[in-house]
């Protein structure tokens, strides 16, 4: 009885001994050494375990204009209503701590403003900043924070006049960062990650809301409030952007940055040009209003295919043999304007803007004015840009 009693003791301890001793044993079994770096040495451990190496991350600016991005509204639940261009540059950049993982990342404070508020002089400004921030050898993208309404047209002038391949992308929001869900905060670590990609190189400068990723010439804000409001109608996004990354499935097949004759200073002069409205009962008066305020160029927002009216026709004829160019554009938002087609452009002398929308066509006359007054060069920028 004692002797089994002393066999079940020292069965115990040896079982007991062995949990113990096995699992330290099975750390030093092959291919499970722990590195040389992390073993004791003379009792102390040597923390020198090489960290797995990080890829470089890219230096990415943010140039900021204002907009609803940086609005802030009275309340959680004010998404309409709000007050654009409150938040400084840093405020945008703080509330987004996760851009670190992506991108060294630095503000500037260009303008501040509410993007209705975009004057020819701001254009100028802020494509002057964008050049000589990309023109750094250690800078390898821009972002633009920018209010919505008018984003359109700046980007498509930045797509004219920016001289570098190097990624540019501009980004609003729809709802102030001071709302429930407001889109601000992602739409920018979208455009972080888009700049800072190498994918996004020798695109054009680009537009990133809603993870989607459109192109400045081709992309438009077609509804008031709701945050899918940029699209590209008839030709499609250029990509989507996801958990930090974008993925392009096509490239603008219009010439664009470097491929440009366009180059601006802040002294620059750009031309006036005038977006006329057509419809119903349209009369002469606003277009001849436009002329004697000085307008080099009217755009006509005209209808269908750009159709002029019986009753403007004559003051568009008048205008145009005083100097005046006529680009006729349509009011429908999507489609070409056929040259020749229901009007006689040829006879008259007038252009057409191919299948730029109003607003961007007057920021191509703009630009084609400061070269040239020629008709049938400026037709062929038309086509061309
Ligand atoms: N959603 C916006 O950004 C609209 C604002 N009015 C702006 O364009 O500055």
């Amino acid at each position: 009885m004692r002797k089994s009693r002393f066999v079940f003791a020292l069965l115990f301890v040896l079982t007991i001994a062995m949990l113990i001793i096995m699992p330290a044993l099975a750390q030093f079994a092959p291919g499970k050494m722990p590195p040389a770096a992390v073993m004791t040495r003379s009792s102390e451990t040597i923390a020198q375990t090489p960290a797995a190496p990080t890829a470089k991350l890219p230096n990415v600016v943010i140039l900021a204009t204002g907009g609803t991005i940086a609005g802030t509204g009275a309340t959680s639940t004010t998404t309409v209503g709000y007050q654009a261009a409150k938040l400084p540059v840093a405020a945008l950049i703080s509330a987004v701590p996760e851009l670190k993982k992506i991108a060294n990342v630095t503000g500037e404070q260009v303008l501040q403003i509410a993007s209705e508020n975009m004057t020819n002089a701001g254009l100028l400004k802020l494509a002057d900043r964008v050049n000589a921030v990309l023109a750094k050898p250690d800078v390898d993208g821009v972002v633009i924070t920018h209010g919505t309404d008018t984003i359109e047209e700046t980007a498509y002038f930045l797509n004219l006049v920016t001289k570098s391949q190097k990624p540019v992308v501009i980004v609003g929001s729809m709802r102030p960062a001071t709302a429930l869900s407001a889109d601000g905060p992602l739409n920018l670590y979208n455009a972080v990650a888009i700049a800072g990609s190498p994918t996004a190189v020798g695109k054009g400068v680009l537009v990133s809301l809603n993870d989607q990723i459109s192109a400045a010439r081709e992309v438009t804000k077609i509804n008031t409030t709701s945050l899918n409001t940029f699209q590209t109608p008839d030709l499609g996004y250029l990509g989507y952007v996801e958990l930090g990354k974008p993925y392009f499935y096509r490239t603008p097949a219009r010439k664009h940055t470097t491929a440009t004759p366009f180059t601006v200073t802040t002294n620059t002069k750009l031309p006036q040009v005038d977006i006329i409205y057509g419809y119903g009962n349209n009369s002469p008066v606003l277009l001849n209003a436009a002329i004697a305020d000085g307008a080099k160029g009217i755009v006509y927002a005209g209808v269908g295919d750009g159709s002029i009216s019986m009753q403007l026709e004559p003051a568009a004829i008048a205008a145009r043999q005083k100097g005046v160019i006529i680009a006729r554009s349509s009011r429908t938002g999507s489609g070409r304007i056929v040259r020749n087609g229901e009007e006689k452009d040829d006879e008259h002398d007038f252009i057409v803007t191919d299948n730029l929308n109003p607003q961007k066509a007057r920021i191509l006359l703009m630009l084609g004015l400061t070269i040239t007054s020629d008709t049938k060069a400026l037709q062929e920028m038309f086509y061309t840009y």
